[in-house]
């Protein structure tokens, strides 16, 4: 074991969590008290007893996270780990806020839970964070979906509120990188600040710099008036710089620089301003391969991206749809449209598509129905009229066309995602390759109208290497077509 032993007391209602916990701990060595009711654990803090507590929320007496600001205030250096089946990022804010070491979603796997004991036993107490409790968010989920996917951001996020790291949010395009950037804002210590959004890709590229950091009056043609920038506006709070891969290089490189010195100047200006923003910035390119061709700095790529957050696709969180449709439809009632249900057959075929927009796409196709169809029950012969009406393509990956290498990439992806707990089976590296020759083969085949000893040329293939490879994959060569 890796730490010495300690006295724990463990609480959740569920008798089956407490022998797993006990043995589990027992066996590192560690001596385990265990009840059912939050009202014992209580008192057995009280009596001085234990140097760690594991704690449910929901027991029949008392609610687990209500209990640890009075575990705090008691005895402020026990650490409490807190265990909930709610998961929503709620949970984790409200653990993380309110001083909990550790929040833990379950099911949770055992090797972690002992992994953050170790941790909570081992960290010196002054490294605890945990604010007063004042003022927590009210409880409107600012993001949708328990998956396990959603819980690792979560758990990332409530980790993040009360610090000013730099995060860097990438995903797909609208897998919800702005709502976690104001997330971080709205439940964060600079939440009485303002939030400032940019978007690089929707500002001329001439602009951006003056956008960012104002101007003075004259500084170019054009600038009748001195200008604030988005850096000045969101002085005391949080900067959401959006699409940064879209961020001209100029104008990177002078961020790099505000970033660096923690001070700027107007353009055109002299007088220094102190930088005082959180910056949170967001991608939905792959900002590696931006590096790569030479049009994104590595050394900003390396400041932003401090903390990272992926966001999972709708794609790899389907188990999620219910819960967002859910939450839309009564969203649009709220503003007044006519609440509708969904049959459970459509909400079955809403998880088969593959949602290429992601929670735009389908928060859009929620409106829709609620909008055009006036039936109450939404059945499946309206989701299918949906997608076909709209014309959705289930291939298309994303609103940009991709590159050779990005669409690989998401076949391999896809392929990984459906063996889920499993991997492919063993030689998938030439399956791979045989599946790229093939087109590859074939189309050149095709644009030399089946001519061998110029496609041969083309491909810069040996003649007979081509020839093998045409029988090895058994392509068909047609001759004189096209
Ligand atoms: N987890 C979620 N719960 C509820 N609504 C969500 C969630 N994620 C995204 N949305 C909604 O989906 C829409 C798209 O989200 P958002 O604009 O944050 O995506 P994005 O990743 O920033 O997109 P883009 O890259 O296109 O700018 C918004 O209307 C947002 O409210």
């Amino acid at each position: 074991m890796s730490t010495s032993p300690a006295r724990i007391l463990v609480a959740d209602d569920d008798r089956a969590i407490r022998t797993v916990l006990t043995q589990a701990l027992s066996r590192q060595g560690h001596e385990v008290r265990s009840t059912g009711h939050g009202r014992t654990l209580w008192d057995w803090i009280a009596d001085g007893d234990g140097d760690l507590v594991i704690t449910d929320v929901m027991m029949p007496d008392e609610n687990g996270l209500d209990m640890v600001p009075r575990i705090r205030k008691l005895r402020p250096d026990l650490r409490v780990i807190v265990m909930s089946a709610q998961n929503t990022l709620m949970t984790a804010v409200k653990a993380a806020q309110r001083g909990a070491f550790e929040y833990l979603p379950k099911p949770f796997d055992l090797n972690e839970l002992m992994a953050i004991v170790d941790r909570a036993l081992e960290t010196p107490q002054e490294s605890q964070t945990g604010k007063s409790g004042d003022e927590e968010g009210d409880d409107r989920l600012p993001l949708i979906g328990r998956s396990a996917a959603m819980q690792e951001i979560y758990r990332a996020l409530a980790r993040l509120m009360n610090t000013d790291l730099t995060v860097m949010v990438t995903g797909e395009s609208g897998t919800g990188k702005e709502l976690v950037a104001r997330a971080l804002h709205e439940y964060g210590g600079r939440r009485h600040g303002p939030f400032v959004a940019i978007n690089m890709a929707a500002i001329p590229r001439e602009l951006i710099e003056s956008e960012l950091f104002g101007h003075e009056k004259g500084a170019f043609t054009g600038a009748n008036e001195r200008k604030v920038g988005r850096f000045e506006q969101a002085e005391g709070g949080t900067l959401f710089l959006d699409e940064i891969g879209d961020m001209p290089l100029e104008a990177q490189t002078r961020l790099l620089r505000v970033l660096q010195e923690g001070e700027y100047t107007r353009v055109g200006g002299r007088t220094p301003i102190r930088v005082n923003v959180r910056i949170v910035a967001a991608t939905h390119r792959d900002l590696r391969k931006l590096i790569r061709e030479g049009t994104f700095r590595e050394d900003l790529f390396y400041r932003l991206n401090v903390v990272p957050i992926r966001l999972p696709s709708l794609r790899e969180r389907l188990e999620d749809i219910p819960e967002l449709v859910n939450h839309f439809l009564m969203q649009a009632s709220e503003e007044g449209l006519p609440r509708k249900t969904l049959s459970a057959e459509a909400m079955g075929r809403l998880k088969a598509h593959r949602w290429p927009g992601n929670i735009r796409e389908l928060e859009n196709m929620v409106r829709r129905l609620t909008a055009l169809y006036s039936h109450d029950v939404i059945g499946v012969d309206v989701i299918e009229t949906e997608f076909s009406e709209n014309n959705i393509s289930e291939a298309a990956p994303s609103a940009e066309p991709q590159s050779l290498s990005e669409s690989i990439e998401r076949h391999v992806r896809e392929y990984f995602d459906a063996h889920e707990e499993d991997l492919p089976s063993n030689g998938l590296y030439d399956r791979i390759l045989r599946e790229m020759e093939r087109p590859l083969l074939n189309v050149t085949l095709e644009a030399t109208r089946g001519n061998q000893v110029k496609a041969a040329e083309v491909l810069g293939l040996n003649r007979n290497t081509l020839r093998k490879k045409i029988r090895d994959l058994g392509l068909e060569v047609v001759r004189g077509t096209k």
